[in-house]
């Protein structure tokens, strides 16, 4: 029975930010030929994981084994507009320590793949922001990294473009790599990734397959009851029988089902909503 290559092993990491723990103390590993997700709101602690997994945060306390080579797309895109397309993937392959031939090749491989070759000779600037994008994307890549490391890589994505990269992503996973990204927005990766961690305030809320994490099914009611809008999260079977009760089933106002991923992401956001109307 083959192996399971572990490509990233987190250990006991540990991320201040002044005083601010930004990472609490979490673990994690990476495997060959995955795609792994990094969930979580805003501030959660995502992009700081990347950064240590990547190399560019050096001061932490823990252990992070990175077992090859890096690709990383930032989560802040500032590319360098001024410049031509080609010319910023060649000063980038050329920056990986790529021969010129294999540079040639891959920056030609890689925009016909995100069907931007056509631009291969504008000024970045004037490419749409998620074509600009894309030839971010192709920083990541071009010099065929074993671990990528891609932060926020859907947004900004239409729906088309959106699927183009899932679809290469899926293909660089069947080619062994491995897949990091981090998201906020769940319904882009619900059953894509093979794997997730869950952040919230810097620590670790779940850690596993997805389908192991959904598994559990939950439902949220809305129904209206003695002049109040009653908003509920409940065990899918406490649901059924909650709207059983002839008064609630006639006064529902919203029924359904959810995963218990999705419901963990739900609570957070009413959680804020109800801090908000205070
Ligand atoms: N350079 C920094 N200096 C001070 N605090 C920081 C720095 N970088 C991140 N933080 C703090 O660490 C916490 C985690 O931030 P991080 O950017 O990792 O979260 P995130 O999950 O990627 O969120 P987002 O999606 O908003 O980028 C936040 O409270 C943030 O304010």
């Amino acid at each position: 029975m083959g192996r399971i290559m572990k490509k990233v092993k987190v250990r006991n990491l540990v991320k201040y930010f002044g005083d601010k723990k930004a990472i609490d103390n979490i673990s994690f590993e990476v495997y060959e030929g995955e795609i792994f997700g990094l969930l979580g709101h805003n501030g959660a602690g995502k992009t700081t994981t990347l950064r240590i997994i990547a190399g560019i945060i050096n001061d932490y306390e823990g252990e992070v084994e990175v077992n090859g080579k890096i690709g990383y797309l930032p989560e802040e895109r500032g590319l360098y507009k001024d410049e031509r397309v080609g010319e910023v993937l060649t000063f980038f392959g050329e920056l990986a320590g790529m021969e010129k031939e294999e540079i040639k090749n891959q920056i030609d491989y890689w925009l016909k793949k995100l069907n931007i070759y056509k631009y291969k000779n504008q000024k970045v600037k004037t490419l749409s922001k998620g074509n600009q994008q894309k030839v971010q994307f192709i920083i990541s890549v071009l010099h065929n990294p074993d671990i990528i490391i891609l932060d926020e890589p859907f947004s900004g994505l239409d729906i088309f473009n959106l699927n183009l990269l899932k679809e290469i992503l899926f293909e660089l996973k069947e080619m062994g790599k491995s897949i990091i990204l981090s998201t906020h927005q769940l319904e882009k990766i619900e059953r894509f990734c093979d794997r997730v961690l869950v952040l919230k305030n810097g620590k670790v809320i779940h850690y596993g397959r997805i389908d192991e994490i959904c598994h559990k099914k939950v439902a949220y009611v809305e129904y209206i009851k003695d002049g109040k809008l009653i908003k509920q999260n409940l065990p899918h079977e406490e649901a059924i029988l909650l709207i059983k009760n002839e008064e609630i089933l006639r006064n529902l106002i919203k029924f359904e089902v959810r995963s218990s991923l999705e419901d963990l992401f739900l609570k957070e956001t009413f959680k804020k909503l109800n801090e908000n109307q205070r």
